[in-house]
């Protein structure tokens, strides 16, 4: 089976999986190589709207890199189209003004700024450039909003270094709102947070996927379980398969390229209950 067969029937998995779901992101053949090495390697798939869409593989099976890809940070070849545009051919800033962000595995928020602060910075993304040194009266809606969304408007005040982990996180999720993101990439959200904080992060995600796409990269495989609508699967650079987490699940390539890897802890995790 070619490459281009076997994308062909994961697209098709994908849309008869939610028939009526938009597409959001269509990647196609993406591919990034640095200095020879192949880290993803001639990648296709779809993102639906409203779909909360897991990329899941071993340690090095290249998801950060496709996600570095399709947010301007490395140069790929291929396409990824997303609204007419071809995320592949624009740099960073346009992307993210395009409706693009992404969250990093280490938290970036400004320590010594309130979380208030925060996303009225991040929010600055889209007010004009000369609108932006003035001081503006009271907190905007779309600011207000993100904080009720992420559960931290009582904090609102506080500076961002000293919330827990989670919450910055949290914070983090604040920021692409803010920005107005309809495409949410997040690397490793739940990584160091405790049973209730991801179960949290959990229906966050749940709340605001309805009317967006969100990907998350992720190695726990309980929270890929209860919350994963769609799971991808990398492993060395190119794109294993695709499906529900039952389906992923019971695919024994998935369950052989967990073996013997890192992420044995995983593999418990995929066998079963
Ligand atoms: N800037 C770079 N230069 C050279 N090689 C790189 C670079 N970035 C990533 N790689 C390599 O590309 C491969 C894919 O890495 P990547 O971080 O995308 O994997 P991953 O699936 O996100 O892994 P993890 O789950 O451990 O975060 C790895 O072998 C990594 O060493």
């Amino acid at each position: 089976m070619s490459a281009n067969d076997r994308a062909g029937t994961l697209d098709e998995a994908v849309e008869q999986a939610a028939p009526d779901a938009e597409t959001s992101v269509a990647v196609s053949h993406l591919t990034v190589s640095f200095d020879g090495f192949t880290a993803v390697d001639d990648v296709s798939l779809l993102m639906l709207k409203g779909q909360v869409h897991f990329l899941i593989g071993p340690n090095g099976a290249g998801k950060t890199t496709l996600v570095d890809a399709l947010t301007g940070l490395v140069p790929s070849t291929g396409t990824a189209m997303y609204d007419g545009m071809d995320l592949v051919s624009m740099k960073t800033n346009k992307i993210i003004r395009a409706g693009v962000g992404r969250t990093f595995q280490t938290a970036t928020v400004f320590d010594e700024l309130s979380v208030l602060q925060n996303l009225d910075i991040a929010g600055g993304v889209h007010r004009t450039a000369w609108r932006l040194p003035f001081r503006r009266r009271g907190v905007p809606d779309y600011v207000e909003e993100a904080l009720e969304t992420i559960g931290l408007s009582a904090l609102r005040d506080v500076p961002a270094g000293i919330l827990a982990h989670g919450q910055k996180q949290w914070l983090e999720i604040g920021m692409l709102l803010v920005q107005d993101a309809k495409v949410m990439f997040l690397d490793e959200p739940v990584a160091g947070m405790n049973a209730d904080e991801r179960d949290e992060t959990g229906e966050l995600l749940r709340r605001i996927g309805d009317e967006r796409t969100i990907i998350v990269i992720e190695h726990d495989m309980d929270f890929v379980r209860n919350y994963a609508e769609w799971v991808t699967v990398m492993h060395t650079g190119k794109l294993l398969t695709a499906g529900t987490v039952e389906q992923v699940q019971a695919d024994p390539r998935v369950q052989a390229v967990y073996l013997g890897t890192a992420a044995d802890a995983a593999v418990e995790g995929m066998g079963g209950h």
